[in-house]
């Protein structure tokens, strides 16, 4: 599994998620998005299912800033966009606010949901409060893992009274 990241440079460099999996050696800076597969996309229309797995290899992840991310997002960016299921953030500066969440955060998310819980772990390993998200999304993200389908998603997220 490739983890990219498409960086903006809106945020405060020192505290950039994104930065520091490209520092860690976990994620590839990338400037363009070709023959890139899932983009992280808190906008899309479809949810990141367990069923993807075959066919993504790429996880990009869109590292702007949270004030500017509805117009970032408005570009056309070439890919597949997904949004996650709602998870809670467990980040210090978003805490707690559903899918609110960090860069890594979401790409730790998405390969989860996808299988690829070992990844997934290590990458929130690099973070003090990585294991905040674990915690308050272990359930949850067992659950996303097993869903089949957007109706099961949504579902499971009604069950946790999260929409
Ligand atoms: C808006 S940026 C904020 C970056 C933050 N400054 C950092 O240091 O990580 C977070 C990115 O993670 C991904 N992301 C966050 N929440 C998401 C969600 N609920 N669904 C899909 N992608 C999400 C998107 O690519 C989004 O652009």
């Amino acid at each position: 599994m490739q983890i990219q990241v498409l960086m903006f440079e809106q945020d405060d460099p020192t505290k950039c998620t994104a930065a520091k999996l490209v520092k860690f050696g976990i994620a590839r800076r990338i400037k363009h998005l070709k023959g890139t597969d899932v983009i992280l996309n808190p906008f899309a229309s479809e949810f990141v299912l367990q069923s993807d797995k075959e066919k993504t290899h790429s996880i990009t992840g869109i590292d702007c800033s949270w004030e500017l991310a509805q117009d970032t997002f408005l570009k056309k960016f070439t890919g597949i966009s997904k949004k996650l299921p709602p998870l809670l953030a467990g980040n210090p500066v978003n805490y707690s606010k559903i899918g609110k969440l960090t860069t890594a955060e979401a790409i730790s998310g998405a390969l989860y949901i996808l299988g690829h819980k070992d990844l997934a772990n290590s990458i929130l390993n690099k973070f003090k409060w990585g294991h905040t998200f674990l915690d308050l999304n272990q359930y949850l993200l067992e659950d996303y893992f097993n869903a089949k389908t957007s109706d099961d998603v949504m579902m499971i997220s009604q069950e946790y009274g999260l929409n």
